[in-house]
């Protein structure tokens, strides 16, 4: 006996009707591979029940070719499975035309079949499956898609910042905000957005180890992703020849996989869309050795069209590791390290230029003189029109500069300075006597700043004596403890050493409720350290960290941070103070730092705050003065005692240098630099859009809708929140709910934020996208019958409401429909063809309907088929020309779109190498076969009701 399946067969998904006609591939007795061509898409189904039907045409069906040309069925033969279709084509020559060759945009009628057949659904899901095609179109054209739907203030330069990248088409750039500044939300949104609307299905994350569980609950918690997390354990459980691939997110620790060759090859081997490396300053490159894990990072990011590094302190291991990092972004654009900063040396006139443009919106002769130099003569109208302020002109000027811009598109960093609104820093330096023991010969600096590892390293076997037992540090800390007993202190030292014996000394000395941070505990046991310092009511007073603890992680329920000793750069420094000075944070805080007078504890706390101003603000100009003062830095610390004088005058003298360089960075800001990171704007109108989306009711109104229409009850929770249970009569068990037996849910996003229980229901939330799929996978809906209740119309007459969806098939890297977005019409036919639709909305009518027996609407629709079909080829027909339309608008604007970027780039390339020929190339094919495609595109009849008056 034949299978059902035969490879060759036509068939058309009937929950994803988007996809195009399929072919069955391969079936293997349990799974079904089907091909749909026109989207480039495979989907695998299990034989058993796949939601397929078969494609099989009738004799007077109009039919057509892959190679373009049509013909009326006449008759269908089946041989061996297949079909082949004899009959006459547009010239009434004879032919035939086996399944096999049928145009992959075939169009369907599923719907108007369904009704002719007496297959009549319930009123409410008539209502329900037009809501959903209705506001699926309108959320997947909303410019907020993938930017409104997660947990989290919506921030303008995060905002901005999503966007301008997401809404590229491989993007590759450092998102370098300065620490706490939300780099982690901004990669979220960034992922997110870019999976919603397809450009990429597959995301590698590769973090610091101690991050990998933040990361994993943020992306949850956030943005309802789910990561896989990757190490030892669970490769040793995988069977699949690369266990890489069946993970959508993939995330883990930098340390693991560089340790790991064999996971490698398998990492190297899987298809990624977009790569995120954390913390990316850790990896290390010299023009004679790159460390292990840059060496990685480099294979992947040559592999992987999008890539997403982020650092705080991008310039932490001078400008050589940064250009680095930019390598790992554009290699040909950043090959030369001496080229990147003898082109920096322009920006400060092209700063004052572009300053001037943004102030003035226009430009000084001087200054016009100054871009039309930098920007050669293609651009000479451009800056002449920005030169007499044309708005758009100036635009369109900014936005070529950044083109231009040494780091142009590529560098993010937004800085405390341009944002504003951050809590106050208070520092409380505590002098204390240096104890005698410590008072031996101790020439290393790094023995003079953590004496008390010293001390320890000096000891003989045996030795019982502990340094807590006499270090005064111990008594100012129990102090200061005592004395904030309310609230939760954060410490950082430089030494799990030194963490783990401020533990014992807190535990035999006091009653302090106190726990450690360090790396000599593994990701669980640090998480639920976190997690104890977190607890309000029953949690640890105190987290003592090690310097692991102060990168990345949020810390900023905490306002109280103990500087147990300090670390050997600033920019460490700011990493520890960024546990706490965060987004989130709301009070000043408090910075408490013990020290030892006379000692090289006591230089470097004035070098770091006299000098470098870096415990109450950010220092952009540290690096800097670091790398002059180095070496005359040095042997003062360490001799801290001495040159009293020559100590004194280096800190003024640094100081001074540091008030000019920041007077100078401010003239030379790198305007372009901000503009870039901050959106002009651009973040503040996606806030405006979000607020005004979340003071409509459409959301909540359509959920009720859908948990009526699946047997969900819901019930009042508490202001803005209810909670939601599968009832008795819950219709389809696969409905996203998220849990089997209750979940509280709100749409309120303050609430949301400060209620981590409760679901934060957006139109992105995987409830609301589940659950529209669930309504629109099936035909349910797709016809009815109903009893049209208005007196003004006569009784028995019969109107013909029609849904048609006008879209274009494609696969989903061409982004066709962002030009041509599934477009949902409606049409209202009396009997005589007349088009109502105007003159009566879908809701006022809906409104006037009352449901009919389902056996008598059956009979009646069947009994209809005469008067029916005319009306539906009227419907089709109005239809197309308005499709039509659309498509020709669709093809400009992709045309239109696809050509100015071509030429930009083209344009472009020639004074900038950061443009390949393959990016260019590869537009250009975009843009024939999209044209081509969009020549396909297809308006389908959705769904179909008839209505009588009565
Ligand atoms: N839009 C937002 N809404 C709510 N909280 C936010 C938002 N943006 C950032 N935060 C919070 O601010 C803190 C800093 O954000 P994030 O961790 O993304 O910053 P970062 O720049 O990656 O920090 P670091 O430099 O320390 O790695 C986090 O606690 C984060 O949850």
């Amino acid at each position: 006996m034949l299978q059902q399946y035969q490879p060759g067969q036509r068939w058309i998904s009937d929950s994803e009707a988007e996809l195009g006609l399929g072919t069955v591939l391969t079936c293997d007795g349990r799974l079904l591979t089907l091909l749909y061509p026109a989207s480039g898409e495979t989907r695998q189904y299990s034989q058993r029940n796949a939601p397929l039907t078969r494609v099989r045409f009738v004799p007077g069906d109009e039919i057509s070719h892959f190679e373009g040309w049509h013909m009326i069925v006449h008759e269908t033969e089946e041989h061996e499975g297949l079909l082949i279709y004899h009959g006459f084509n547009q010239n009434n020559q004879a032919c035939s035309l086996p399944e096999t060759e049928l145009s992959n945009f075939i169009q369907f009628r599923l719907a108007s079949d369904r009704l002719l057949a007496g297959q009549v659904d319930p009123l409410p899901w008539f209502n329900l499956r037009y809501q959903s095609l209705l506001h699926r179109s309108q959320q997947q054209q909303s410019e907020l898609w993938g930017l409104a739907g997660v947990r989290a203030q919506p921030i303008a330069h995060q905002l901005h910042i999503a966007q301008e990248v997401a809404d590229r088409v491989a993007p590759r750039v450092l998102l370098a905000d300065e620490v706490g500044l939300g780099k982690t939300i901004e990669a979220g949104l960034i992922i997110h957005r870019q999976l919603l609307s397809g450009r990429a299905s597959r995301v590698l994350l590769i973090v610091p180890e101690t991050l990998v569980h933040q990361w994993l609950v943020e992306l949850l918690r956030r943005f309802n992703l789910s990561a896989s997390i990757f190490d030892e354990e669970r490769l040793l459980a995988c069977d699949a020849d690369n266990p890489f691939e069946d993970a959508q997110i993939a995330l883990m620790s930098l340390d693991w996989i560089v340790e790991n060759r064999g996971a490698q090859q398998s990492l190297l081997a899987a298809h990624w869309d977009i790569l995120v490396v954390d913390e990316a300053h850790h990896l290390r490159w010299h023009p004679e050795q790159a460390s292990p894990a840059y060496q990685l990072v480099e294979q992947l990011a040559q592999r992987i069209a999008s890539v997403l590094l982020l650092t705080a302190t991008p310039e932490q291991l001078g400008q050589e590791s940064h250009f680095a990092r930019l390598r790992l972004l554009d290699p040909v654009r950043f090959h030369d390290p001496t080229a990147l900063q003898q082109e920096s040396q322009h920006y400060r006139t092209i700063a004052d230029a572009v300053t001037e443009l943004l102030e003035q919106q226009q430009l000084s002769s001087n200054n016009q003189r100054v871009i039309e130099e930098f920007l050669g003569e293609s651009e000479r109208v451009l800056v002449q029109a920005a030169s007499q302020g044309v708005s758009d002109a100036v635009q369109r000027l900014i936005r070529a500069l950044l083109d231009r811009h040494g780091t142009g598109r590529i560098l993010f960093r937004n800085t405390r300075a341009t944002l504003r609104n951050f809590p106050e820093r208070i520092l409380h330096p505590s002098p204390l006597s240096l104890p005698e023991v410590y008072k031996v010969d101790n020439t290393t600096l790094k023995g003079q700043l953590y004496p008390e590892l010293f001390f320890q390293s000096q000891q003989a076997q045996g030795d019982k004596e502990r340094w807590w037992q006499f270090d005064p540090r111990i008594d100012w800390l129990i102090a200061l403890l005592k004395n904030l007993k309310q609230e939760k202190v954060l410490l950082i030292c430089a030494s799990s050493y030194t963490a783990l014996d401020l533990e014992e000394a807190l535990r035999i000395r006091t009653g302090i409720a106190a726990t450690t941070f360090h790396e000599g505990m593994t990701i669980v046991e640090r998480d639920r350290a976190a997690a104890w310092f977190a607890d309000e009511e029953y949690g640890a007073q105190i987290l003592l960290c090690s310097e692991i603890g102060s990168e990345g992680r949020n810390f900023q329920f905490s306002h109280h941070l103990v500087l147990f000793d300090l670390p050997q750069h600033p920019d460490l420094l700011e990493q520890r103070i960024g546990r706490l000075d965060r987004i989130g944070q709301k009070h000043p805080i408090e910075i408490h730092v013990p020290y030892f007078t006379h000692s090289a504890q006591q230089r470097l706390l004035d070098w770091y705050h006299l000098g470098h101003n870096a415990f109450l603000s950010t220092s952009p100009t540290a690096q800097t003065l670091e790398e002059r003062y180095q070496d005359v830095l040095l042997p003062l610390l360490q001799n801290p005692t001495e040159d009293e004088e020559a100590w004194l005058q280096l800190i003024d003298e640094v100081k001074q240098a540091r008030l000019e360089l920041s007077d100078e960075m401010q003239k030379g800001r790198d305007r372009l630099l901000e503009i870039n990171s901050n959106g002009l704007g651009n973040g503040e109108r996606f806030i405006e859009a979000i607020h005004q989306q979340e003071r409509n009711f459409d959301l909540p109104i359509y959920m009720e809708q859908l948990f009526n229409a699946f047997g969900i009850d819901s019930e009042d929770h508490s202001d803005n929140a209810f909670i939601l249970r599968p009832s008795e009569k819950m219709l389809d068990a696969s409905f996203p709910l998220g849990n089997d037996e209750a979940v509280t849910i709100t749409y309120d996003r303050e609430l949301a934020l400060a209620r981590e229980d409760m679901q934060f229901i957006t139109w992105e939330h995987p409830m609301v996208q589940g659950g529209m799929d669930l309504v629109l996978s099936g035909p349910m809906g797709n016809t009815g019958v109903a009893l049209l209740k208005n007196k003004a119309i006569p009784a028995g007459t019969v109107l013909v409401e029609l849904i048609f969806v006008s879209e274009v098939i494609a696969p989903k890297h061409l982004q066709l429909s962002r030009y041509m977005p599934a477009t949902i019409s409606r049409c209202l036919l009396d009997e005589k063809g007349r088009d109502l639709a105007d003159k009566v909305s879908f809701s006022t009518l809906n409104e006037q309907l009352a449901s009919v027996p389902r056996a008598s609407a059956a009979k009646f629709a069947r009994a209809q088929r005469e008067q029916l079909v005319p009306l539906l080829d009227t419907a089709e027909k109005q239809m197309l020309v308005q499709h039509q339309e659309r498509t020709q608008q669709a093809r400009t604007a992709f045309s239109n779109a696809l050509t100015d970027e071509i030429n930009r780039l083209s344009a472009l390339q020639k004074v900038n190498a950061n443009v390949r020929d393959d990016e260019i190339n590869t537009l250009r094919k975009h843009l024939d076969e999209g044209l081509a495609l969009l020549d396909k595109a297809v308006v389908r009849l959705e769904a179909v009701r008839v209505l009588v008056a009565g």
